[in-house]
């Protein structure tokens, strides 16, 4: 579906396609353990999270240079442009990355060279989230901060993400509260696995502005009431949410209790590669899967930019939400 969209949940990571991967891992002299594209594609089935974090943390050994994040995140810009995004938050792992001896600045800088130029390239505004590994110590987080200091200029925002249950967001306080004072704005992954207590811990103790996934709110409705009334926004990703059985099919999606309750939702994509679809495919499979009509369809385009972090270029803004308003399906 082309209507203009901004994608708030992007892994970049996420975005690997294995023919990306494979000639990555030759570029790099790499060894994958997979015969071919197609074999590699086979391995996508997950039971959970986890078992979806190990292959994603896998793969990324591929990417060792400037120039891979770079291209990396170019092919993600074309992909995301041709379905309709004009602007994308960016999210990547960098303790993914400096775990395996990749230096912090390479991310950064690999990223940055695409971001850059993507609006003349695609026509896709960016920002760029930095994203603490939950299943890391907060230490750990702490130091990635700081390590980060000199490329704060490039970076939006700090999120939490990787493996949700046993790590609360209040393991993160410090680090929050450091990127806060750093000026900083701040999101974080809850609800997608974990209870809706952690969607309370991130507001309340990390001070978020938007909550990643929040599916499971819906378990909760002084949460819900709560979420309602400050228009908090939940950035939802239905195919991932099917293929890591946190739901069982997209029919049974709560996307549109969620919309009924008022909640401010937005539709996002996740780890496109491996779960099924980028942006315009993820709102043609929810439009194919789920009682929603153009309104619901549109509310959701308008809440993306809405939610999106262009406070510094409202002027941008209104003329993306001047674009949805003048979409025809
Ligand atoms: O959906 C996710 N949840 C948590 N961590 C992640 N890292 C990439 N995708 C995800
Ligand atoms: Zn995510």
């Amino acid at each position: 579906m082309s209507i203009p969209k901004a994608e708030l949940h992007l892994h970049i990571e996420g975005t690997l396609e294995p023919e990306l991967a494979f000639a990555l891992a030759e570029r790099n002299g790499v060894d994958l353990p997979y015969a071919s594209t197609e074999e590699l594609r086979q391995a996508y089935s997950f039971s959970d999270l986890q078992s979806f974090l190990d292959l994603y943390y896998a793969l990324m050994a591929v990417l060792r240079t400037e120039q891979d994040f770079a291209d990396l995140a170019d092919a993600y810009l074309a992909r995301a442009a041709a379905q309709g995004v004009r602007h994308a938050e960016v999210f990547f792992d960098p303790q993914a990355h400096t775990a395996r001896g990749v230096p912090l600045g390479t991310v950064v800088e690999g990223l940055a060279r695409a971001l850059d130029r993507a609006p003349e390239r695609h026509g896709v505004s960016t920002r760029l989230i930095m994203c603490f590994l939950r299943d890391e110590s907060a230490e750990s987080a702490l130091e990635t901060f700081e390590a980060a200091r000199p490329h704060l200029h490039r970076i939006s925002a700090v999120g939490l993400d990787s493996a949700e249950v046993g790590h609360p967001p209040s393991k993160f306080r410090a680090v929050y509260e450091a990127a806060a004072a750093a000026g900083l704005r701040r999101v974080a992954h809850a609800g997608e696995e974990g209870p809706p207590a952690y969607v309370r811990e991130a507001l309340d103790v990390l001070g978020v502005e938007r909550i990643d996934h929040g599916i499971r709110s819906m378990e909760d409705p002084d949460l819900v009431a709560r979420l309602v009334r400050d228009q908090v926004p939940l950035t939802v990703c239905p195919l991932s949410n099917v293929r890591l059985r946190c739901v069982d099919t997209l029919a049974d999606h709560p996307l549109p209790a969620m919309l009924d309750a008022g909640l401010m939702v937005t539709l996002n994509s996740d780890d496109p590669a491996y779960f099924g679809g980028y942006a315009g495919d993820t709102f043609d499979a929810v439009a194919g899967a789920l009682p929603l009509g153009e309104d619901d369809l549109r509310r959701l385009a308008r809440n993306s930019f809405l939610a999106a972090f262009l406070d510094d270029d409202e002027e941008l803004r209104a003329r993306y939400l001047a674009e949805v308003d003048a979409h025809r399906f």
